[in-house]
């Protein structure tokens, strides 16, 4: 791996970087690409499982399989590369174990798989539950390696259902995951220079930081090329779906990891109850947004709800006060603060690191007083709890319009191309998962125009010939080439022909709340969350 780092002094960081188990090329996506097999045959049992997991889950044997497994220890682990298979392997099985094939989802998950994946999960400081890090970080490979990571070198690792569809939703996150090597040189710089004084050159850190941004939507956009909308919600992301929050389908009260001791009275443990697998577990965004200060509230206690009246804005202000205090480094939302904890835990302690040193926003605040047209005083706070840091910001601009103009501008197009990132994302989020649920689209021919449109091909997907048949076959719900169709109920009708949607993946009536597999009300709270990026220019 090249040395890109020769002029970032990374001394403002308690660890070094391969503590934090990141790197400047790839960022949290691990220098060396992950093991496609444990190599030692004592594991056999489990990567035997893993190569067939899909013929497995469609034959309804994989349940037997498991439960027909030896409780295999990981001792015998040799490296970390061993260890993040295992955790791959073992968030894998689990899932398709407890959401099955069109099968009752079980809650009871026997101690084959409960035990290593409790212990494996402990030593990573990672959740035992289907995260981002077993379908992305920790699972892919290179077609050619001696080419970098990118859309055209990556092949994938392990899916649950073996389509194209689910490999290309877990790679173009991989890749947009990649993309957080530069970002991290790129903040490392910028906090070298402010330690300087040097606004040029923060004010150059600040406009690559975001073409690297705009370059992540580029690639969020490049969804559609592979990834049905159909097929990700009917077919795919049930498996992805955690144990929180899931009583309508079929896991009240969560999951019983058999064999798993309590530690305090070495019991048998009780339900546990997790989030599922969701991109907010990327730390890639959650880098940007300690990077740029954008803080998030609890859901009603946004900065945008700030300036309505005056006395729901007293309210909230103390709200935010008290958030401030609970949280007092960004992203702050408790929802986001709590992906933390479902990442590879050297992940989240970079986070941490970096919210305790990383004063961009506050460098930018000082530095362009007078130009802004911002209430300067809104602020003062935050720059107060910088200095109250012990940091030294002191304003060294003086009064070089030219240099605060062009430092401000590249601050806010950071926080604009943030905020159309969000924008495109919550596109994403009403296509892929909003129009399904309420039958408004079926397919994923219509991807929206502000982006790469999807190559022809994606308009005429087998998922859609095949949807039209049934279409047909249920007396032509389906309306013809853009796939429309009539609402949920023709939908329903057309899935009983064939296709049976799971507990998880099912229509809602208009009104009714989706959830996403992180478990939030995802309209509202991307709504909430990209508001505040909007709300943080200055
Ligand atoms: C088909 C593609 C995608 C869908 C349907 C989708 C859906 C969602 C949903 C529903 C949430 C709310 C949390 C939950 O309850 O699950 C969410 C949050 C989030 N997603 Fe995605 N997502 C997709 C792809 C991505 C990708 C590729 C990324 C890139 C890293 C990403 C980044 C995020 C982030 C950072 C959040 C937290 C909110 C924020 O900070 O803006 N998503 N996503």
């Amino acid at each position: 791996m090249s040395a890109t780092n020769e002029t970032i002094d990374w001394s403002f960081l308690p660890k070094t970087l391969d503590q934090y188990e990141v790197n400047l090329e790839s960022g949290f996506i691990p220098a060396e690409e992950p093991l496609s097999r444990l190599p030692n045959p004592y594991y056999e049992p489990w990567e035997e499982l893993a190569s067939n997991i899909s013929q497995y889950l469609l034959a309804k044997v994989l349940r037997d399989k498991v439960k027909s497994m030896p409780v295999l220890t990981i001792e015998k682990l040799a490296t970390r590369r061993e260890e993040h298979r295992a955790y791959v392997v073992l968030c894998f099985l689990s899932h398709a174990y407890v959401w099955g094939l069109n099968q009752k989802a079980e809650q009871f998950l026997p101690a084959s798989l409960a035990v290593p994946w409790w212990n494996i999960s402990k030593k990573l400081r990672i959740k035992p539950v289907f995260t981002n890090a077993a379908s992305v970080v920790w699972n892919w490979n290179l077609i050619d390696k001696n080419r970098p990571i990118g859309l055209d070198n990556l092949k994938h690792g392990m899916l649950f259902t073996g389509s194209f569809d689910e490999a290309w939703f877990f790679l173009v996150t991989v890749a947009m995951d990649a993309k957080s090597g530069a970002i991290l040189r790129n903040i490392g710089k910028i906090i070298n220079d402010i330690s300087k004084g040097d606004v040029s050159a923060v004010t150059s850190g600040l406009e690559k930081l975001s073409t690297h941004i705009n370059d992540l939507r580029l690639l969020l956009a490049r969804m559609f090329e592979n990834c049905d909308p159909y097929v990700f919600y009917w077919r795919m992301r049930q498996y992805m779906a955690g144990w929180k929050n899931m009583k309508e389908a079929g896991l009240e009260h969560g999951v019983k990891y058999e064999g798993v001791m309590d530690e305090a009275d070495g019991t048998q443990s009780e339900y546990q109850e997790f989030y599922g697998g969701n991109a907010a577990q990327s730390s890639t965004i959650q880098l940007i947004d300690i990077a740029l200060g954008v803080h998030h509230y609890p859901i009603n206690v946004g900065v945008e709800n700030g300036a309505t009246d005056g006395n729901k804005a007293q309210n909230i202000d103390t709200m935010k006060a008290e958030m401030k205090a609970k949280y007092p480094k960004p992203p702050g939302n408790p929802f986001l603060m709590e992906m933390r904890d479902y990442m590879p835990g050297t992940h989240k302690d970079l986070l941490e690191d970096m919210g305790k040193v990383c004063h961009i926003r506050e460098f930018v605040l000082i530095n362009t007083d007078g130009v802004s047209r911002i209430d300067y005083e809104k602020f003062q706070a935050e720059i107060e709890r910088v200095s109250a840091d012990d940091i030294s910001l002191k304003n060294i601009s003086g009064d070089d319009l030219k240099l605060k103009n062009g430092l401000l501008k590249a601050y806010n197009k950071c926080i604009s191309n943030l905020k159309v990132f969000r924008d495109y994302h919550m596109i994403i989020v009403k296509k892929y998962i909003v129009n399904q649920a309420k039958g408004h689209s079926f397919m994923g021919s219509n991807a929206p125009d502000t982006t790469p449109t999807p190559p022809k091909s994606a308009t005429s997907s087998p998922v859609q010939d095949k949807a039209q048949t049934i279409g047909n076959a249920s007396g032509g719900a389906v309306s013809g080439a853009d796939s429309k169709v009539a609402g949920p109920k023709s939908v329903v009708a057309a899935h009983t022909n064939g296709i049976k949607p799971g507990k998880l993946a099912r229509f809602v009536e208009e009104g009714d709340v989706i959830k996403g597999t992180g478990g939030t009300d995802p309209i509202e709270f991307l709504t909430h969350i990209k508001n505040e990026t909007r709300d943080s220019r200055i």
